[in-house]
């Protein structure tokens, strides 16, 4: 098709260059051009003077007649004929196409037929005649006779929608034939053919100088350009991902001996491809992380239980009096005057808040908190001086019978059933019994403290339990450390639906310490992964990263994947420093640091909340802070940065900060065998294959022991060692996602890369350094060892 089309406008460009000499085309030319250049002063001209010159029209004999238009009695006359009798201003069309005729032939660059560029010249004009004659009712220079007629004519015809309707299909014609618009294109035509027109008439001049490069098209109008040699690439040629975008070639011709031909190379706008990702949502909806356990049941409410059946939170009217006049009271005593006084019951306190009277200290309140609560003979007076917000000063005594907050109200509350949250936490209710609900993923990570038996175990399970209720097995996994080897147990059960382990161990909850140093390490590496995958993807979060993987913009053979939360939960947090110190402190607080944004969350608990368990670097990094009862004001202070936990009352009494305030709560209560059924009920549903693997980790007197023989190589290992050469990165998960093979397969071929001088040793929880650096290398490396 490209070289037929090129042979006839060689064959064109010759016939017309053996009919003309060159001298005649010149003449001809410059005639045409100066013809053209007439037309246009006259017609100009003619605009102006139209009406003075009227009554002269016609007379051509009488030599002493003058006219005002600027060509005289030519001016007048050609102007008149063309613009009054013929076709109003688009007679300009004519005079331009005389003009560019004319440049043809001077330049000798007879490009494409002329007839063609005539042809639509012209039907521009008479279009654009019509055009005005449309508009103006009497046939006023604009539209011309031949443009008034035409359309007075049609009109009588075909009526005034006819002639509108007529109009727009020549003008569609026009737009689709001439200016090759498709459909697609309609938005930007209007736009667009203006500027061709004016290419048209323009710039063919300037394509015609050798010395100017002509202007970037994105189509190629045979009608408009010289020579046009080459297009490539076509469709024919392989398909590629993203098809370079076609270009341009042109060569300008020079008749002048000895010069150069210059071929001027303009690439073409690159086209629009269908935006994959939209295509695959369009074909397949978004990525659905729970699919493969798309029939899994959430627990249901009923697995829980009512614990405050038949103790429903009765305001006492008596207490309430008593420990108003006692406070009262002890008050005046000091001299300290009240101005009013308001009670909130809830579960396990009552909080009096107080308005002193005018000039009162509060320090002096605060100071007195020891009296206070002797006089009222209670534990646990908290006094807050002033309550942040309020201008009150609270006074916080437990009730004679605190009552049980249930993790079934907590979890049943319209504010925890409706959080719009990433990791929602139902921790129980605050003293004016509004359910208490967080995002672990805010936090984002928390210590929690309390002495033995103040509600801790039960702190950890409400946790968990409102994680459980809220969050798919596909968007969570536990990593759960559990030195004292029976508080977590239960949640063997659901070990293939929501833990998460390292490989090769069979036990997914941790109770060994060596164990926790390598589950540390390897949520590290793990950690580092996800931070490469975030990368990758150019997302700063995991919420980020899931959402581009859900929208199925992050292709999986990349090694993307949909990425759960994971949350360590470590009980007993003292006795690990104590046996295993910097080991697990420097991972942690590693983890405590960095992990926020993929989606690692970390709990940690201990019952001695003293300095040299919970340092400060871990400390500064664990902003969320939960005190269950604590014996000193000391560890109080350590744990919360403040007193008062030493002053609860135990049983699910606790403090949270994250940072700000202090809140005090109760602890819904979730008993034992409550946490049984859940896991039961979970357990008995369809699962993974296997709980959620974390990344090796081998410990430093971990390594390699083996020989280099060729021979017991797996089969896989060139093409393993292809894919770590090239990305430059020794570790086994990339072989588990690049090839799909097992852990212990890819940890093999990593070794046997490691004897073979591939890759260098291990490095904790780095990836290993590639010490091959080109495919070239690794060829020449293996092609020897043969
Ligand atoms: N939120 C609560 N509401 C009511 N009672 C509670 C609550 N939390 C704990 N208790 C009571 O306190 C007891 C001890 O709680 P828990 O086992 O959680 O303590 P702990 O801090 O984990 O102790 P340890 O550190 O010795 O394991 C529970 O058996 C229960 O009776």
């Amino acid at each position: 098709m490209a070289k037929k089309k090129k042979k006839n406008l060689e064959s064109q460009s010759k016939k017309f260059k053996t009919s003309l000499s060159k001298q005649q085309k010149i003449l001809l030319g410059s005639f045409l051009i100066l013809l053209g250049l007439a037309l246009i002063l006259s017609f100009i001209s003619y605009f102006f003077t139209w009406q003075a010159d009227q009554s002269d029209i016609g007379n051509i004999a009488e030599r002493k007649l003058q006219t005002q238009n600027w060509l005289n009695k030519f001016g007048a006359n050609v102007g008149h004929f063309f613009i009054y009798n013929g076709f109003g201003v688009s007679a300009f069309i004519l005079a331009f196409l005389i003009s560019l005729t004319g440049t043809r032939y001077f330049f000798d660059s007879p490009k494409k037929p002329l007839l063609k560029v005539w042809f639509w010249g012209m039907i521009l004009m008479l279009w654009i005649s019509v055009f005005f004659g449309f508009f103006n009712g009497n046939a006023s220079i604009l539209s011309g006779i031949i443009g008034f007629e035409i359309n007075d004519l049609m009109q009588d015809y075909i009526g005034l929608a006819g002639t509108i309707i007529t109009m727009t299909f020549i003008l569609i014609v026009y737009l689709v034939v001439r200016l090759k618009l498709t459909p697609e294109m309609v938005i930007n035509a209007i736009k667009k053919s203006k500027k061709e027109i004016e290419e048209d008439f323009v710039s063919e001049e300037v394509a015609t100088a050798p010395t100017v490069a002509p202007k970037a098209k994105t189509e190629v109008d045979e009608t408009k350009e010289d020579i046009i040699v080459e297009n490539k690439p076509k469709e024919e040629e392989k398909p590629a991902p993203t098809p370079p975008a076609p270009t341009e070639k042109l060569i300008l011709k020079s008749d002048v001996e000895g010069d150069v031909e210059m071929e001027v190379e303009q690439a073409a706008e690159e086209e629009e491809v269908e935006n994959l990702s939209e295509k695959l949502v369009k074909d397949f909806g978004e990525f659905d992380p729970r699919l493969e356990l798309s029939n899994y049941r959430f627990p249901s409410i009923e697995l829980l239980r009512d614990h405050t059946i038949g103790s429903v939170i009765t305001i006492d009217q008596e207490e309430l009096e008593e420990n108003k006049n006692r406070i009262v009271e002890t008050l005046n005593n000091y001299k300290i005057g009240i101005a009013n006084i308001k009670a909130t019951v809830g579960p396990t306190v009552t909080l009096y808040e107080i308005i002193p009277d005018a000039g009162v200290r509060i320090s002096k309140i605060k100071n007195l908190e020891d009296d206070i609560a002797l006089s009222l003979s209670a534990l646990g007076i908290r006094i807050i001086a002033p309550i942040p917000g309020r201008g009150t000063i609270g006074i916080e005594v437990p009730n004679k019978n605190p009552k049980i907050v249930s993790m079934r109200s907590v979890i049943a509350s319209s504010k925890f059933q409706n959080a719009e949250m990433e990791l929602p936490i139902a921790f129980g209710k605050t003293i004016s019994n509004e359910t208490f609900v967080v995002d672990l993923a805010k936090m984002p990570h928390m210590l929690m403290a309390g002495a033995t038996g103040q509600g801790k175990s039960v702190g950890l399970n409400a946790v968990l339990a409102s994680l459980l209720y809220k969050k798919h097995p596909a968007e969570v996994k536990f990593v759960l450390v559990d030195p004292k080897k029976v508080e977590l147990t239960l949640f063997n059960k659901i070990e293939r639906h929501y833990l998460a382990k390292l490989p090769d161990t069979d036990e997914a909850i941790i109770t060994d310490t060596n164990k926790v140093i390598n589950t540390l390490n390897s949520l590290c590496i793990e950690m580092d992964n996800r931070y490469d995958l975030l990368k990758n993807a150019m997302v700063r979060n995991i919420k980020e990263y899931n959402t581009k993987f859900k929208n199925r913009k992050l292709n999986p053979n990349d090694g993307h994947q949909y990425l759960p939360y994971i949350v360590l939960v470590i009980d007993e947090f003292a006795d690990l420093i104590m046996t295993a110190g910097k080991e697990v402190e420097t991972p942690i607080a590693r983890l405590a640091q960095l992990a926020r944004a993929i989606g690692i969350h970390l709990i940690v608990a201990t019952q001695r909340p003293s300095v040299n368990v919970i340092t400060g670097i871990i400390k500064a990094n664990f902003p969320a802070r939960l005190a269950f009862r604590v014996t000193s004001k000391i560890d109080s202070r350590t744990i919360l940065d403040n007193a008062g936990a030493d002053q609860l009352i135990g049983r699910g009494d606790m403090l949270f900060t994250q940072g700000n305030e202090l809140v005090r709560l109760q602890c819904a209560f979730v008993d034992t065998p409550e946490v049984a059924d859940i896991t039961d009920f979970i357990g008995a549903q369809k699962a993974y294959p296997e709980a959620f693997q974390l990344p090796e980790y081998v410990g430093e007197e971990g390594g390699t022991t083996l020989d280099n023989n060729v021979d017991e190589r797996d089969a896989l290992f060139r093409d393993a060692a292809e894919v770590l050469v090239i990305a430059q990165q020794g570790s086994a998960s990339l072989l588990q996602r690049k090839l799909k093979l097992g852990y212990n397969r890819a940890g093999r071929i990593i070794d046997q890369m490691e004897a073979a001088g591939i890759v260098g040793p291990f490095e904790g929880s780095k990836a290993r350094q590639v010490l091959v650096p080109t495919l070239e290398a690794l060829n020449q490396l293996l092609d020897n060892e043969n």
